[in-house]
C-alpha cells in the first residue's frame, strides 16, 4: 500500500478494506527507518489513524494541518509524498524531523516548541474568513502541550469564533514524561470511557427509577450529548468556554475518527475533536517505555536497546549529581523543570527530594516567575530549561527576576548548536538574550569539573546567574586547570604572544584544537578560558591587547550581541590597540545535522577557525 502513496490525497485512492494494511506498512516503515536514523518515534506510532483519517476527509494542501510540536508529523511526510525522505531523516540537507513550509506546501506552519498550534490556527481561521477564502484549519495539540499557557490564551481567544475552527486534543496521557497538572487530570476524568459510559447508565437508570420524570426526559438526555456531558463532567471546560466538545473518540479507530472529523467540519464555531491514542502504538518497546522512546537515538528493533552506549557523562549528567550533592547540604535548593525532568537531569533529584521538585508542565514562562516566587519567599531555585525553551521565558527574566535581583540560578542546557533537532532547537541565542539584562551573571564552563564549580558559585550568588552548557558528552581534559571561580574573571590557560584565542564555553574543546594548529604552523597562541560572558573581564582584554596583535574570540552563539561582539565593543570603548575577531556563528537560523557538520558548515570548526585567524593575522602583519 505504501508505494501507492506518492503524494498528496493518494491515500483517498486506497479501498477501505486496504487502510488497515496501509496503517500497519507506516507502522512497520517508522520502526524500521527511525531505528536507524533516530526520531521521535513514540508519539508518531501513536497517530497514525489519526494522520490518516485527517487525510481521508480533508483535501491538501487546500486545507490546514498544523502540528502542535511537530514531533508527531512523520505519518503525514509519508502520507504527502516525502517517504524516500525518511532515509536522511534530520541528517544535514535531509528532511527534517519537522514541519516546513519550505519542504511541502502540505507543511502550514513551522513548528518545533510546544504550544503554538491553536494561535497559528486561529490566525489562519481569521485570514481565511477576512479573504472569504474556504477551507479547514485543524490544529492537532498533546495533551503535554495543553498544559502550556499559550494554548489556554489561544482557546480563550478562539471561543469568539463564529466559523468553523477545529482543534484536536491528541491526548495520551503523556507528555515526554508523565504529564503533569490539573488540565492532564481533568483530561483523564473525561478520558476514562468506563467512567463516561458507567455515569451515563448510571444517570439514565437513575431517571428511570424516579416517578413522573417519564421517558422523554431520558430520551432528550440521550439525544443532547453535551447535556449528559454536563451531568457527568463538572465543569464541562470547553462546552462551557463555547467550545463544541466531541468526544472522547478512541483515535486507532479510523471510521470512526473519519465519522467524528466529518461531523467537525460542519460545525460553525470552534470545536475541540478529543482523541485518545497510545504513545508508542503497535511497537511494545515503545508502549512499554514511551518516554525512552519519545525521542531516541539508533536502536536495535528487536531488543529495543540503544545502538551506541553512553560512554562518557554528559553535562546533564553532570548538573544532575552536582544539584543532588548540593541539595543535601543545602535545604532551600529547589528544582524546577518546565516537562523536561529527564531531559535536563533532574530524574534522581526528583527521587531523592520530591518536595523540591517542581514540574510544571510545558510552561516556561510560568516556571520562570515561579522561580522568582520563591526565591523571593527565600529559597534558592534553579531553572533547569534548554536553552531555545526558555527564549518563551524572556520577559519573565526581565521583569520578575532580573529587575529585583532575585538569585535564580538558570541551569541552560542545550546551550548551542544541538543536532539533528534543528532550526527550532538550537540554542544559540541565548548568550546575545540573557547577557542584555541588568544584574544577571552569565557563565559557561569549559569542562565537567568547571560546570560543578560554577553551580556551585551560582548558588551562592545573591542575584540571578545563568550557566549555559551544551548536549552531549562533557570535555573531559584539562582537569589541572580548575582555578577558583572569581566573579567576572577569565581564566588564563597558557599565555603567549602575537595572537589570543578567548573561548567561551564548551568551545574549548575546539580552541584547544585550533591552538595546536596555530603552534603547529609556527605561531605562539595565548588560550584564554573566558567563563563570563557578563560581567565580561576587561582587565583581562587590556592586558592581552598589550602584547597581542589579534584577540579572537570563540563561542556557539549567534555573532549579533554575542560573547565576541562584546569584547570587540570593550577593545573599542577602550580604545585598545589590538584587532579583535568575533569567530561565532551567522546572524542566521542554523538546520538540522550533526553538531560536527553544522560547525564545519558555519565556520566555527576547528579547521575553519585556525584558516580565519591565520589569515587575519597575515593581513595584519602587512
Ligand atoms: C516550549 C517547549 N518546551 C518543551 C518542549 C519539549 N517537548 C517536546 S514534545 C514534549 C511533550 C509533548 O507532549 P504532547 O503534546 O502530549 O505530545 P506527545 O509527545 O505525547 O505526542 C515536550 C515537553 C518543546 N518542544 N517546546
Ligand atoms: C520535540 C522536542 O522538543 C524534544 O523531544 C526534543 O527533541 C528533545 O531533545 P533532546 O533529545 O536534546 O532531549
Ligand atoms: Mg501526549
Amino acid at each position: 500500500m505504501l508505494e501507492r502513496i506518492q503524494k498528496a490525497n493518494d491515500i483517498k485512492n486506497l479501498k477501505k478494506e486496504e487502510l488497515p494494511v496501509l496503517a500497519e506498512e507506516i507502522r512497520e516503515f517508522l520502526v524500521e527507518t527511525v531505528s536507524k536514523t533516530g526520531g521521535h518515534l513514540a508519539s508518531n506510532l501513536g497517530v497514525i489513524e489519526l494522520t490518516m483519517a485527517m487525510h481521508l476527509v480533508f483535501q491538501m494542501p487546500e486545507d490546514k494541518i498544523i502540528w502542535d510540536v511537530g514531533h508527531q508529523s512523520y505519518t503525514h511526510k509519508i502520507l504527502t509524498g516525502r517517504k524516500d525522505g525518511f532515509e536522511n531523516l534530520r541528517k544535514y540537507g535531509g528532511m527534517s524531523g519537522f514541519p516546513k513550509r519550505k519542504e511541502s506546501d502540505c507543511d502550514a506552519f513551522d513548528t518545533g516548541h510546544s504550544s503554538t498550534s491553536i494561535s497559528a490556527g486561529l490566525g489562519y481561521v481569521r485570514a481565511r474568513d477576512l479573504k472569504g477564502e474556504d477551507y479547514s484549519v485543524i490544529s492537532v495539540i498533546g495533551d503535554g502541550s495543553m498544559t502550556g499557557g499559550m494554548a489556554f490564551e489561544a482557546l480563550n481567544n478562539a471561543s469568539q469564533l463564529n466559523s468553523n475552527f477545529i482543534i484536536v486534543l491528541n491526548d495520551n496521557h503523556m507528555s515526554i514524561s508523565e504529564n503533569v497538572g490539573g488540565m492532564s487530570r481533568y483530561l483523564a476524568k473525561i478520558r476514562t470511557a468506563d467512567f463516561y459510559t458507567g455515569l451515563k447508565k448510571g444517570v439514565t437508570t437513575t431517571l428511570e427509577k424516579i416517578p413522573k420524570v417519564g421517558d422523554s426526559l431520558i430520551e432528550q438526555i440521550r439525544r443532547t450529548k453535551s447535556s449528559i456531558k454536563q451531568l457527568i463532567v463538572p465543569g464541562m471546560f470547553f462546552e462551557d468556554m463555547g467550545i463544541t466538545y466531541l468526544g472522547p473518540v478512541k483515535g486507532h479507530d479510523l471510521p470512526t475518527l473519519c465519522r467524528v472529523f466529518s461531523e467537525a467540519r460542519r460545525i460553525e464555531g470552534p470545536v475541540l475533536v478529543h482523541v485518545l491514542t497510545k504513545k508508542g502504538k503497535g511497537y511494545t518497546p515503545a508502549e512499554e517505555h514511551p518516554g525512552k522512546f519519545h525521542g531516541i537515538s539508533p536502536f536495535d528493533i528487536a531488543t529495543g536497546e540503544v545502538s551506541e552506549k553512553k560512554k562518557k557523562d554528559t553535562y546533564t549528567d553532570v548538573f544532575g549529581k552536582v544539584m543532588c550533592a548540593e541539595a543535601k547540604e543545602n535545604p532551600d535548593i529547589t528544582a524546577i523543570t518546565a516537562a523536561m525532568e529527564d531531559g535536563t537531569g533532574l530524574s534522581r533529584f526528583h527521587s531523592m527530594f520530591p518536595d523540591r521538585f517542581f514540574d510544571v508542565g510545558i510552561a516556561e514562562e510560568h516556571a520562570v516567575t515561579f522561580a522568582a516566587g520563591l526565591a523571593a519567599g527565600g529559597m534558592r531555585p534553579v531553572v533547569a530549561v534548554y536553552s531555545s525553551f526558555l527564549q518563551r521565558a524572556y520577559d519573565q527574566i526581565i521583569h520578575d527576576v532580573g529587575l529585583q535581583k532575585l538569585p535564580v540560578v538558570f541551569a541552560v542546557d542545550r546551550a548551542g548548536l544541538v543536532g539533528s533537532d534543528g532550526e527550532t532547537h538550537q540554542g544559540i541565542f541565548d548568550l546575545s538574550f540573557l547577557s542584555s539584562i541588568p544584574n544577571m551573571t552569565v557563565m559557561s564552563p569549559k569542562h565537567k569539573w568547571e560546570l560543578a564549580d560554577m553551580l556551585r558559585f551560582a548558588l551562592k550568588s545573591d542575584g540571578p546567574v545563568a550557566i549555559r552548557y551544551p548536549r552531549g558528552a562533557a570535555y573531559d581534559q584539562y582537569v589541572e586547570y580548575r582555578a577558583p571561580i572569581e566573579y567576572g574573571k577569565s581564566e588564563m590557560i597558557c599565555e603567549e604572544s602575537g595572537i589570543a584565542l578567548i573561548s567561551m564555553g564548551h568551545m574549548f574543546e575546539e580552541a584547544v584544537k585550533v591552538r595546536k594548529n596555530l603552534k603547529d604552523a609556527g605561531y605562539s597562541c595565548t588560550l584564554v578560558n573566558g567563563r563570563f560572558v557578563k560581567p565580561i573581564d576587561e582587565e583581562c582584554i587590556a592586558r592581552l591587547a598589550k602584547n597581542h596583535k589579534l584577540i579572537a574570540v570563540l563561542e556557539e552563539n549567534v555573532i549579533t550581541g554575542g560573547y565576541g561582539m562584546q569584547v570587540l565593543e570593550c577593545a573599542a570603548r577602550k580604545q585598545l590597540s589590538c584587532h579583535v575577531l568575533p569567530i561565532a556563528l551567522p546572524d542566521n537560523y542554523v538546520e538540522h545535522g550533526s553538531v560536527e557538520v553544522l560547525r564545519k558548515e558555519t565556520g566555527i570548526d576547528a579547521q575553519s577557525v585556525t584558516e580565519k585567524i591565520m589569515e587575519t593575522y597575515k593581513e595584519l602583519q602587512i
